[in-house]
């Protein structure tokens, strides 16, 4: 079964409290359209101060929205009828690299196993992004490799060079567990247009296939279409959006904690404006903001996303390297991959900063959004 999360068997202190039932999976039975509480009313005993307590709105989901084949066909997935849906996510992540799969492949076709195959493969990998580090890395281990099992033959050769790559990024692999927390924080962060909120959105509905009850807060306060892109998203999906007009991010986002753990929500998804790392009074907000979700529920956020555009390149390092810096990551999406994507960055992102990858992106729809796989990834790439 190709499993999205991982989802850890609910510890004694985890699990819901079994009075208060979870809530229905969205699909079957869509939970009904409770009018917006003021937070300050769900606040817990110490309320929150006024400045991130009390300024958000509620943005309710409509009631029982029509889920047609698109449910029907997700649900088969879960099933186990994945088969299909594999191979046609493998397609687009080999289409999407195909850039970089072909100029590795030609290399190896009728060549000799000689400096001129070392040189080319060098240029091949520096184009793709993989970085001065990764590559001299990957060509040394190839060719201690060649020498020790006195491999003669290209194919072999790049045989080898598939299974130093895989186990370069398989420490990249990890799958986000959920279930730990109630509610679970994550808050996402990123250079603008990187995916964000449209990440947000994807993750949301494939955690209710999980069964899980998910809120967002639209922290995205500078770009206002970015709230009404996460508040339709939101509607049509049957999830809570939390949301203000205008004002402080960090208040929405405290606002959206409380609300979460008011409601024994599962997860709550934080969004945030996109920002250069070199904007730092910008970076400054972002830390203010993982601080303030922190006095909303000690310990959170218990997850700091990092979302790339894979069409970034080597640059895409020097912003995992900021991010991490000011935010202390937890984990990275990579989205984009169907674009002019070369994939190599993540062999660079591997070697000098292993923040572990949750998931990658191969196009705008839902589906196009699947964990991190070393081997899919080197398979797309070299297979
Ligand atoms: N082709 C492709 N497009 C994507 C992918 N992920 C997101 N997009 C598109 O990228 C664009 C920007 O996405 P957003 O989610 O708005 O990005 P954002 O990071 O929230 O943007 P800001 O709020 O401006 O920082 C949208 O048109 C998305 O549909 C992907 O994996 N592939």
């Amino acid at each position: 079964m190709f499993s999205f999360f991982k989802k850890k068997p609910p510890a004694p202190d985890l699990a819901p409290p079994p009075q208060s039932a979870p809530p229905p999976p969205v699909a079957a039975v869509p939970p009904p359209v409770v009018p917006p509480a003021p937070v300050a009313a769900q606040a817990p005993a110490a309320p929150p101060s006024r400045r991130y307590g009390s300024t958000s709105t509620f943005v309710a989901p409509p009631p029982a929205p029509v889920f047609g084949s698109e449910l029907i066909s997700e649900t088969a997935e879960r099933l186990g009828n994945d088969s299909d849906s594999k191979s046609s996510w493998m397609a687009r992540l080999k289409a999407g690299l195909s850039k970089t799969s072909n100029n590795l492949s030609l290399l190896f076709v009728g060549a000799r196993i000689d400096e001129d195959l070392y040189e080319e493969l060098e240029a091949a990998l520096l184009m793709s992004d993989a970085g001065m580090d990764a590559t001299d890395y990957l060509l040394t281990e190839l060719r201690r490799k060649v020498k020790e099992d006195k491999l003669l033959d290209a194919a072999a050769v790049k045989a080898a060079l598939k299974v130093l790559m895989t186990d370069m990024l398989r420490p990249l692999v990890k799958p986000l567990e959920l279930g730990r927390h109630e509610p679970l924080v994550l808050m996402i962060a990123g250079v603008n247009g990187a995916g964000k909120t449209t990440t947000i959105g994807k993750l949301a509905k494939h955690m209710q296939k999980y069964e899980q009850s998910v809120l967002l807060a639209a922290g995205d306060t500078f770009r206002a279409a970015a709230r009404e892109q996460l508040m339709v998203w939101g509607q049509r999906n049957n999830v809570t959006v939390i949301a203000q007009e205008s004002g402080d991010p960090a208040a929405v986002a405290f606002d959206a904690v409380q609300s979460g753990k008011a409601r024994k929500m599962d997860v709550v998804m934080v969004d945030t404006a996109g920002r250069l790392p070199t904007q730092l009074h910008l970076m400054e907000e972002l830390k203010k903001i993982k601080r303030v979700i922190g006095k909303g529920m000690d310990g959170a956020p218990h997850e700091v996303l990092l979302v790339i555009d894979g069409n970034t390149g080597q640059n895409a390092l020097a912003q995992v390297k900021a991010f991490d810096d000011a935010l202390q990551l937890t984990g990275l999406v990579i989205t984009k991959l169907d674009g002019t994507a070369k994939g190599g960055v993540l062999a660079a992102i591997a070697r000098t900063r292993p923040i572990p990858v949750y998931f990658i992106g191969v196009g705008e729809k839902i589906e196009d959004l699947q964990p991190f796989s070393a081997d899919d990834f080197v398979e797309a790439l070299l297979g």
